[in-house]
């Protein structure tokens, strides 16, 4: 069945709720572009973004993902995966909501720790105590996020495949996603 995407799906959330991840598989799934804000800057930088944080800092790294978020938003719909911070931006949420649809991966703290603890790729969490820094970021980030326009819940017994179905099935529900045969 083909399906069309009338805009683009903007995935936001915590770091590890699975924004890459799904939306790698969406796209695959949808058969259009992936995007992924982070990885954009990284190319554009052709530095680690842990590396951007180091030499430059957070406020250089919240420019370059508006801007990059901007250029990103302006091609023919496709999947686009923010950055864990981006949608904390109101500048981010009004291009988003100008141009895309905000889906927002809603897991709790339990599953985003068992994903982010072994990784060292974030800087924000390179502190004496990551998990409560995670803690921290989740409870003040949670009533920004509750702003996207579409909720889905990750669970922990769901697959990438599972949870990039519910994404799916509620892009459709909303008519974002039509079947066109
Ligand atoms: N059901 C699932 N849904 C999403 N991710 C899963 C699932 N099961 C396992 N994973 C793994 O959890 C991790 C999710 O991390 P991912 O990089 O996609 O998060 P992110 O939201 O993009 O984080 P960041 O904001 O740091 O970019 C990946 O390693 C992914 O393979
Ligand atoms: O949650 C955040 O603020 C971040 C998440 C990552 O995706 C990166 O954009 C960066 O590590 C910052
Ligand atoms: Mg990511």
């Amino acid at each position: 069945m083909a399906n069309e995407l009338a805009k683009t799906v903007v995935l936001v959330g915590m770091m590890g709720s699975g924004k890459t991840a799904i939306g790698t598989a969406l796209a695959k799934r949808l058969d259009v572009p992936f995007l992924d804000s982070d990885a954009e800057i990284e190319v554009a930088a052709s530095m680690s973004i842990a590396e951007i944080f180091a030499r430059y800092g957070e406020p250089f790294f919240r420019e370059k993902e508006e801007q990059v978020i901007a250029r990103l938003l302006d091609g023919a719909p496709s999947v686009l995966s923010t950055g864990g911070g981006a949608f904390l931006s109101p500048r981010i949420r009004q291009l988003v909501s100008d141009r895309g649809v905000s889906v927002f991966l809603d897991a709790d703290l339990p599953l985003l720790w068992s994903r982010v603890r072994h990784k060292t790729t974030r800087p924000l969490l390179r502190t004496d105590d990551p998990r409560r820094t995670l803690g921290e970021l989740f409870r003040a980030r949670a009533p920004v996020y509750a702003l996207a326009d579409l909720a889905v819940e990750a669970r922990a017994e769901y697959s990438i495949a599972d949870m990039t179905e519910a994404v799916a099935d509620t892009l459709s529900r909303a008519g974002i996603i039509k079947e066109t045969t």
